[in-house]
């Protein structure tokens, strides 16, 4: 078998188009289907990935295989599997699926590079760009005054030739290790011969001949305080010898940890683990929806049931949302697993994610948690998957490919035959409508396990507090129940919603918006540097000190930012000490671990935050929690509005009284009869289930049809509106009579980065050739795409409808 089919990392149309090459003599032992290779294609070199093998190709004159980047394959085949499948779900290329199976690192990054090819002088510009050098780095040609033709010519010309690289970019990390290069009683002899001088000389011997075993070169310096020159020394006269090896990065300090066991379980909690484990043991695939109420143990279920799948000697996939990846939940599994587990997390260091990913790669552990990109775990003999905070919305990708975590957990547990847990407090109601019709197992935790009931919410009207004179964002009673916590020397967390919730800039005499001038949308203010940003394309200007409208000065920024409430916060309650985490404050690399230490050690007593606390963090002391503004998020235009803020009111409810203390929430609204905010006070998700289904029914909204969002852009808004209006008519000629077609209209912000946007909704309950009718307009618009700088974004089952 000496060629190669490679899937190649260029976007062509075809899916599963691979191209052969030829494999060169000395790769014929080593090469294997998954492996990452380096091949020409064009004038270009491309990274691809070697799919499969054959002894004959159709094609004539094959190209060779310039390089092999992996010893061991990156990719299994159960992988190279799957991504077909997520190509084909998500409407992506085949090879965009593979690539977001693999850490940052692995994924290729090209450089191009200028060759000097003549010993004749250069034109002047080239010439002196050149400086003496035979080779530049393109991004110098393009920081210089050369414009294109002119490089062109000289291309023409022989003058120089551009070459283009593939580089990889592992970054493996190496440690010195010392250790003795003598048996011990030489060692003890050279000791001896030591001048009295030699006294750092002499400590350094001593140890290893009480410890020969080697060590890290500068955990010894620091032990024995001593410096490279006295070691040197040592080194020279071969008495003792250095090697480099490679460690892994390890983001978390695994020293600090105390191992726990299992906990005897509740009886709801073993009636829930019951059947998960009976799973594990016959080796069945299945999936449980464990609906567990906030503080239910839910984990302890988990860590039960991961347990259990350990000791068959298989392995467990743990995917939890971004925000709530805390060093807290992280702890929670080391303590249970030990150094069994590894962590895929995007606050790690590029290097770190490569080390995590290359201990579940040599099964150096058996438990993975991480965020959704860890549903990818190389595995191969995976023995059960875990989706905790199953309505987190993180889940589902925005680029492509835009899988769904849920729906490729399910299909590699069918694969490995294992079964899958999806655990919330808020169900979806597409996972809590296949409970109902028994397609998934539900299991229900009701109780806290601290046999506390859930604490009492309380609904303040701020209309009310208007019309009594209070034009405070505090009502009267948010501001007297957080005095008292205070002076008790309780905690309290407040909650800023700030989805949906702007801090735009506004006119108060005429009613003048500031918005992007690229995208239609209100420029966010930022008070430190007396800033309007756009969120969608980073666009800044100065705020202006006067209207440009009408040149009133009453230009003012509305809505609030939590530094505004900070500020207001301790204005009116000058005991209150504040934390405040949002992206701002969490941006650094461990920021988000210190703010949470700071209030677990009662640095303050008020932890103010968006919606990243409403998550999975357990504070003792924490007996108040405050909802600031409970319906900004319910007039977006999104079905899933109402679901969104029940899932956030009654997540954040979860926070308080979850240890000895009893806790309160404090809803502030100005729609208290909103069945959402009605319902998540009393933590009726069964009522709200079906007063939500009801809503989708009446409105034809998933669970009870399946959508698919096209969204159409181009800088030119004719020619957007035109194509989406012919997309439209297309699909309406092939689907059924019963499926509907919305569109086009323009999307709810539409215009972004001085691109028009259009889209049409499908919205249909069976439509098996629903994508091929998609590819076949694709392809009609192919040319178009490529060259016209259209975009036709596919996003089949949407959770983003803006
Ligand atoms: N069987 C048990 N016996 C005693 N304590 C338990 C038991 N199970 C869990 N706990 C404790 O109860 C608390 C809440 O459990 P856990 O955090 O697992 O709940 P959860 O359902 O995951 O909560 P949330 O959804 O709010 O994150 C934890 O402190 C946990 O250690
Ligand atoms: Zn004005
Ligand atoms: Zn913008």
């Amino acid at each position: 078998m000496n060629i190669a089919k490679v899937i190649v990392d260029v976007p062509v149309s075809s899916i599963n188009q691979t191209f052969d090459y030829q494999i060169p003599e000395r790769f014929q032992d080593i090469l294997t289907n998954g492996m990452r290779v380096i091949v020409p294609f064009g004038p270009r070199k491309l990274m691809g990935f070697v799919v499969g093998k054959a002894t004959e190709s159709s094609f004539d004159n094959l190209k060779e295989i310039s390089d092999v980047l992996d010893l061991t394959p990156a990719l299994t085949n159960e992988l190279l599997d799957l991504g077909k499948w997520v190509a084909n779900q998500t409407m992506s290329l085949y090879i965009t699926a593979l690539q977001a199976m693999l850490p940052q690192v692995l994924k290729a990054q090209y450089k191009k590079e200028i060759k000097r090819i003549t010993d004749e002088a250069l034109p002047d510009p080239l010439e002196n760009l050149f400086a003496g050098r035979d080779v530049i780095a393109f991004e110098e040609l393009e920081a210089s005054t050369i414009r294109y033709p002119q490089l062109q010519k000289a291309v023409q010309d022989g003058e120089i030739s551009i070459e283009y690289l593939v580089k990889s970019k592992i970054t493996k990390k190496y440690v010195t290790m010392i250790a003795p290069a003598r048996e011990s009683y030489l060692l003890e002899e050279a000791k001896q011969d030591l001048s009295t001088s030699a006294k750092k000389q002499r400590q350094i011997l001593i140890y290893f001949i009480e410890s020969p075993e080697a060590i890290e070169k500068q955990l010894l310096l620091k032990k024995l305080n001593t410096t490279s020159s006295t070691l040197k020394a040592l080194l020279d006269k071969s008495l003792l010898g250095s090697y480099r090896t490679e460690v892994y990065r390890n983001p978390y300090d695994d020293d600090t940890i105390t191992r726990t066991t299992a906990l005897e379980l509740t009886e709801e909690q073993q009636l829930a683990v019951q059947p998960i484990q009976e799973k594990i043991a016959s080796g069945e695939h299945d999936v449980f929806l464990l609906h567990g109420v906030t503080g239910s143990g839910k984990t302890e279920v988990y860590l039960q049931a991961i347990q259990e799948v350990i000791y068959k000697g298989k392995e467990a996939i743990v995917l939890v949302p971004e925000i709530s990846l805390t060093p807290q939940m992280v702890k929670r599994f080391k303590e249970r697993f030990g150094t069994n587990v590894a962590v895929m997390h995007s606050a790690l260091s590029a290097g770190e994610k490569y080390d995590e990913w290359r201990r579940i790669q040599r099964k150096e552990v058996q438990v993975v948690v991480g965020a959704r990109s860890a549903i990818y775990a190389p595995f191969e003999n995976i023995g059960i998957i875990i989706i905790d905070e199953e309505h987190e919305t993180t889940y589902k990708q925005e680029d492509q490919p835009r899988y769904h975590a849920r729906d490729v957990a399910i299909y590699r547990a069918e694969t490995h035959q294992c079964p899958v847990i999806l655990g919330s407090a808020t169900p979806t109601l597409e996972s809590f409508a296949r409970a109902q019709k028994g397609v998934y197992k539900l299991g229900t935790l009701s109780k806290r396990t601290n046999e506390k009931d859930m604490p009492e919410v309380n609904i303040v009207d701020m209309r009310e507090e208007l019309h009594a004179g209070n034009r405070s964002m505090f009502s009267r009673s948010l501001k007297e129940k957080i005095e008292e916590r205070i002076q008790k020397g309780e905690q309290i967390v407040l909650l800023l919603n700030r989805r949906g919730h702007s801090t735009f800039v506004m006119c108060r005499d005429c009613g003048h918006v500031k918005e992007c001038p690229h995208c239609d949308i209100a420029l966010t203010f930022h008070k430190n540097n007396n800033q309007l940003k756009c969120h969608y394309c980073s666009h800044e200007e100065v705020m202006p000190r006067n209207c440009p409208e009408c040149e009133s000065d009453l230009i003012r920024y509305f809505g609030t930012g939590t530094q505004k409430v900070e500020e207001s916060l301790t204005k009116l309650i000058p005991e209150a000490s504040v934390i405040r985490m949002d992206v701002d404050t969490t941006r650094r690399k461990g920021s988000h671990e210190k703010l949470l230490n700071q209030f677990v050690n009662k640095e303050a007593n008020i932890l103010l935050g968006t919606q990243m606390i409403a998550k999975g963090l357990d504070f003792e002391n924490v007996t108040l929690v405050g909802v600031l503004t409970a319906d900004s998020m319910l007039h977006l235009p999104d079905f899933r509005s109402s679901e969104k803020t029940f899932q956030l009111l009654t997540q954040v409810s979860g926070r308080a009284g979850r240890h000895e203390l009893t806790g309160e929430v404090i809803v502030q609204t100005y729609t208290p009869d909103h069945y959402s905010i009605e319902l998540a006070s009393n933590y009726d998700f069964t009522q709200f289930y079906k007063k939500e289904m009801g809503m989708r029914k009446t409105f034809q909204y998933p669970p009870y049809v399946f959508l698919v969002l096209l969204t159409v852009t181009h800088q030119n808004k004719v020619k957007v509106a035109q194509v989406t209006q012919r997309i439209v008519q297309l699909l309406l000629k092939s689907v059924k009579d019963e499926t509907t077609v919305l569109g086009p209209t323009p999307s709810s912000i539409p215009r972004m980065k001085d691109r028009y946007r259009y889209q049409c909704m499908i919205k249909y309950r069976n439509e098996p050739q629903l994508r091929d009718y998609i590819n076949k307009i694709l392809d009609q618009y192919a040319e178009e795409m490529r060259k016209e700088d259209l975009v036709i974004k596919v996003d089949m089952q949407p959770y983003h409808l803006m």
